[in-house]
C-alpha cells in the first residue's frame, strides 16, 4: 500500500490552495508514487504523466479550476490530474471496462472541459473558451497543456496563427519533453532543442520583468542575460513571439520553485496569448520508465520494484508486424515502395520497415493531413507509397484523402491499422468509421483482411494495382495464427471467396468477423440451419457476382463487419438494390458496429455489447427467421 499522508487530505483541487512550497513537493512525490502504482495494476500511459507530476500540482495549486478551464492535448499524460481532481478512488480502474477513460472525457468530470485522444486540439479548443469568456464579459483563464510531439501538427499551427492575431487571454504551455511515442521528428523539434540548449537566451521585455521577479536566482541571472541578446536572435522564443505569443522560458517543469513564481506571474497578465515553455523529462521520476527507449509510453501491467512488464506470449504474430514483414519482401523486389508514417513508427510497423530501408521510409511527425498529401505527390511522381495509418488517425486526413488522393486518382496505398474496436483506448481510438469513409469516395479501391494470410496477399495485391488508390484494413492485436505465405498472391480485383458451402443461410463477412462467421455457422448447423459463409475481401469494387449468388440461393443473407453503419452492409444494399434484389422476398440484415461510441473494454467484451460475435450472428439468424432460439425442433 502506498504511504501518501498529504496526497490523503487532497479530495479535490481546492485542497491544495493553501499548501505551502514544500508541501506542494511532498504532494508531487506523493502523486507520482500513486500513478506508478496505479499504472502498474492497469498497465496504461504512463510516461507523459510522469513527466507533467509537478505542472499538475502548479497548475491546480494555482488556478481556479474547474472554473478556470485546463485543457490537455491529447490526455495521455492526464492521470495525475485525474487523482487530484475527486478520481483517486477509481484510478485503479481507468482503461478498464465500467472504469475512468485512459484520456480526458467531458462526461467524466468538471475538470475535464473538453475531450481528447487525437492530438493537437487544446489550443483550438482553449480558444473556443477563451472566446465564449470574452463574449460573456467572463472572468477566468483558459490553460492549455501541448506537448513537443502535438505541437507539430497543422491544427496546432492553424490555432496559434489564429489566437496569435487576438488579444483575447489564453495560455498555452508548451511541455517539452524532446519525446513523442518515438523520438521527435521534424524542424519544430530541432528548433525546440536549440531553444533549450541556448539555455540562457530569454528576452526580457517589460511584461517578463515581472514574470522572474519572483523566480528564483538562477532564473533571475538567465533572464538578466537575456536582456542583453540582440532581438534577431533566432530562437523558439523569437518564433512563437512572430506568430504574436508572449513567450516565457523555457522552464524546468520539474522545479516547482521555478514554475510557480513563472505560472503565478503568467496568472496575472492581462491580455493576449502567452506560450510558456516547460522543459520535463518524460517518465520523470521513475528509473525504468526513464531509462527505457520509449520512456514507458504505453506498458501493460508492470513490477514496480523491477519495472519489468508482464507479457503474455502471444498465439500469433500481430497483423501490424505481418504488414511489415510482407511489406519489406515486396520492397525487396520494388525499388518504388516507399513507407510513411504520422509518428506511430512502431505502431504501424515502420519501424521494422525503416530499419530495412533507411532511405524510403518517411516519419513525418503528427501531420496525417500531410502524410497522405506527400503520399500523393511522390506516387503522383512515379513512386509507390505505402501510408500506414491508423484508421482513427486517417479521419484527419480527410479532405487530403478526397481532393488530393481520390480525385486524382493518385494510386496510394493506404495500410488502415486498428481497424474496429481497439480494446482499453475506446472509442477515441476504435477504428469504426473507415469503410464507410473510404467506400464513398470514386477512385477507391478496398480491401479489409480476415486473416494475416490474407493481409500479406493484400498487401501483394496494394503493389501491383497501380490504377488508382486503394485501403486495406486490419486490427489491432494477434492474428489467428494460420500459416503465413513467404510472399502474398495478387489477389483478382473485387472477388470475393466462399469459405464454406449451405444452402439456407448466407453470412457474407468483409474482414476479420469471419472466424465468427464460421463459428456462427457450425453452431447453426448443428441446429439444423445449413449456412454458407463468404469472405468479401473487397468492399470496393464489390463483388456483385458473389452477392447476387448468395442472395439467389439462400433464404436469408447477412453481412457483418467491423465497421459503423454505412459502410459495407450499406455498399451491398444499394448493389442488391441496383439490381432490383430488394424487391422480392430476400430476408437481408446488415450487421455492424451500433450507432454508439463503445467505451473501453477487452475487444472480445466490446464486440459482445456490439453483438458482432458468434452468439450475436446465430440469434440475428433466428431473429429473421422469426423464431426462438430455444424452439430447435423445427429449424431444419
Ligand atoms: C492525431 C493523432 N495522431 C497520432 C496520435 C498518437 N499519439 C498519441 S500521443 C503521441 C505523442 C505525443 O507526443 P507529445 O505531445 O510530445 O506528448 P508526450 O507523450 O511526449 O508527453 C502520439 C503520436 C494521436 N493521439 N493523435
Ligand atoms: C495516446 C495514443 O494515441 C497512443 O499512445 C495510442 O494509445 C497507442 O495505441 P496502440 O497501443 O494501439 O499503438
Ligand atoms: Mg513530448
Amino acid at each position: 500500500m502506498v504511504h501518501t499522508p498529504l496526497l490523503d487530505t487532497v479530495k479535490t483541487p481546492d485542497d491544495m490552495k493553501d499548501l505551502s512550497r514544500e508541501q506542494l513537493k511532498q504532494l508531487a512525490d506523493e502523486l507520482r508514487t500513486e500513478v506508478i502504482d496505479a499504472v502498474s495494476v492497469t498497465g496504461g500511459h504512463l510516461g507523459a504523466g510522469l513527466g507533467v507530476v509537478e505542472l499538475t500540482v502548479a497548475i491546480h495549486h494555482l488556478f481556479n479550476t474547474p472554473s478556470d478551464k485546463l485543457i490537455w492535448d491529447v490526455g495521455h499524460q492526464c492521470y495525475p490530474h485525474k487523482v487530484l481532481t475527486g478520481r483517486r478512488d477509481r484510478i485503479r480502474t481507468i482503461r478498464q471496462g465500467g472504469g475512468l477513460s485512459g484520456f480526458t472525457k467531458r462526461a467524466e468530470s468538471d475538470y475535464d472541459p473538453f475531450g481528447a485522444a487525437h492530438s493537437s486540439t487544446s489550443i483550438s479548443a482553449g480558444m473556443g473558451f477563451a472566446t465564449a469568456r470574452d463574449l460573456d464579459g467572463r472572468e477566468g483563464h483558459v490553460i492549455s497543456v501541448i506537448g513537443d510531439g502535438s505541437i507539430t501538427a497543422g491544427m496546432a499551427y492553424e490555432a496559434m496563427n489564429n489566437a496569435g492575431a487576438t488579444d483575447s487571454r489564453q495560455i498555452v504551455i508548451l511541455n517539452d519533453n524532446d519525446m513523442s511515442i518515438a523520438p521527435p521528428v521534424g524542424a519544430m523539434s530541432n528548433l525546440l532543442a536549440r531553444t533549450v540548449s541556448s539555455g540562457g537566451y530569454q528576452r526580457i521585455r517589460g511584461m517578463a520583468k515581472s514574470i522572474v521577479k519572483d523566480a528564483p536566482r538562477p532564473i533571475k541571472s538567465t533572464a538578466k542575460k537575456g536582456e542583453e541578446y540582440t532581438r534577431g536572435m533566432f530562437t523558439g522564443g523569437t518564433w512563437f513571439e512572430e506568430l504574436g505569443f508572449f513567450y516565457v522560458g523555457p522552464v524546468d517543469g520539474h522545479d516547482l520553485d521555478a514554475l510557480i513564481p513563472v505560472l503565478e506571474n503568467v496568472k496575472n497578465m492581462k491580455d493576449g496569448p502567452v506560450l510558456v515553455h516547460v522543459v520535463t523529462q518524460k517518465g520523470k521520476g521513475y528509473a525504468p520508465a526513464e531509462n527505457s527507449a520509449d520512456k514507458y509510453h504505453g506498458v501493460s501491467k508492470f513490477n514496480v520494484v523491477t519495472g519489468v512488464q508482464s507479457k503474455s506470449t502471444p498465439n500469433a504474430p500481430s497483423y501490424t508486424n505481418v504488414f511489415a514483414d510482407a511489406l519489406i519482401k515486396e520492397a525487396q523486389k520494388d525499388d518504388k515502395i516507399v513507407g510513411i508514417t504520422a509518428a506511430m513508427p512502431g505502431g504501424t510497423g515502420m519501424k521494422a520497415f525503416g530499419e530495412a530501408f533507411p532511405k524510403r521510409m518517411f516519419d513525418v511527425g503528427i501531420a496525417e493531413q500531410h502524410a497522405v498529401t506527400f503520399a500523393g505527390g511522390l506516387a503522383a511522381d512515379g513512386y509507390k507509397p505505402f501510408c500506414a495509418i491508423y484508421s482513427t488517425f486517417l479521419q484527419r486526413g480527410y479532405d487530403q484523402l478526397v481532393h488530393d488522393i481520390a480525385l486524382q486518382n493518385l494510386p496510394v496505398r493506404f495500410a488502415m491499422d486498428r481497424a474496429g474496436l481497439v480494446g482499453a483506448d475506446g472509442p477515441t481510438h476504435a477504428g469504426a468509421f473507415d469503410i464507410a469513409y473510404m467506400a464513398c469516395l470514386p477512385n477507391m479501391m478496398l480491401m479489409a483482411a480476415a486473416d494475416e494470410a490474407e493481409l500479406t496477399h493484400m498487401v501483394a495485391t496494394a503493389v501491383a494495382y497501380n490504377e488508382g488508390p486503394c485501403g486495406f484494413r486490419y486490427p489491432r492485436g494477434e492474428g489467428t495464427g494460420v500459416a503465413i505465405p513467404e510472399i502474398g498472391q495478387v489477389l483478382e480485383i473485387g472477388k470475393g471467396r466462399i469459405i464454406r458451402e449451405g444452402s439456407r443461410i448466407a453470412l457474407l463477412s468483409y474482414g476479420t468477423r469471419l472466424g465468427e462467421c464460421i463459428t456462427a455457422a457450425e453452431q447453426l448447423e448443428t441446429l439444423g440451419l445449413s449456412t454458407t459463409v463468404a469472405d468479401a475481401r473487397f468492399a470496393k469494387p464489390l463483388d456483385s457476382a458473389l452477392i447476387k449468388r448468395l442472395a439467389d440461393e439462400h433464404e436469408v443473407l447477412i453481412t457483418i463487419e467491423e465497421g459503423a453503419v454505412g459502410g459495407f452492409g450499406a455498399m451491398v444494399l444499394h448493389d442488391l438494390a441496383a439490381a432490383g434484389r430488394l424487391d422480392s422476398g430476400l430476408k437481408i440484415r446488415t450487421m455492424t458496429l451500433p450507432d454508439i461510441y463503445i467505451d473501453q473494454d477487452t475487444p472480445h467484451k466490446m464486440y459482445q455489447q456490439a453483438g458482432l460475435d458468434a452468439d450475436a450472428i446465430v440469434a440475428k439468424v433466428f431473429q429473421v427467421l422469426g423464431r426462438h432460439q430455444v424452439d430447435t425442433a423445427n429449424l431444419a
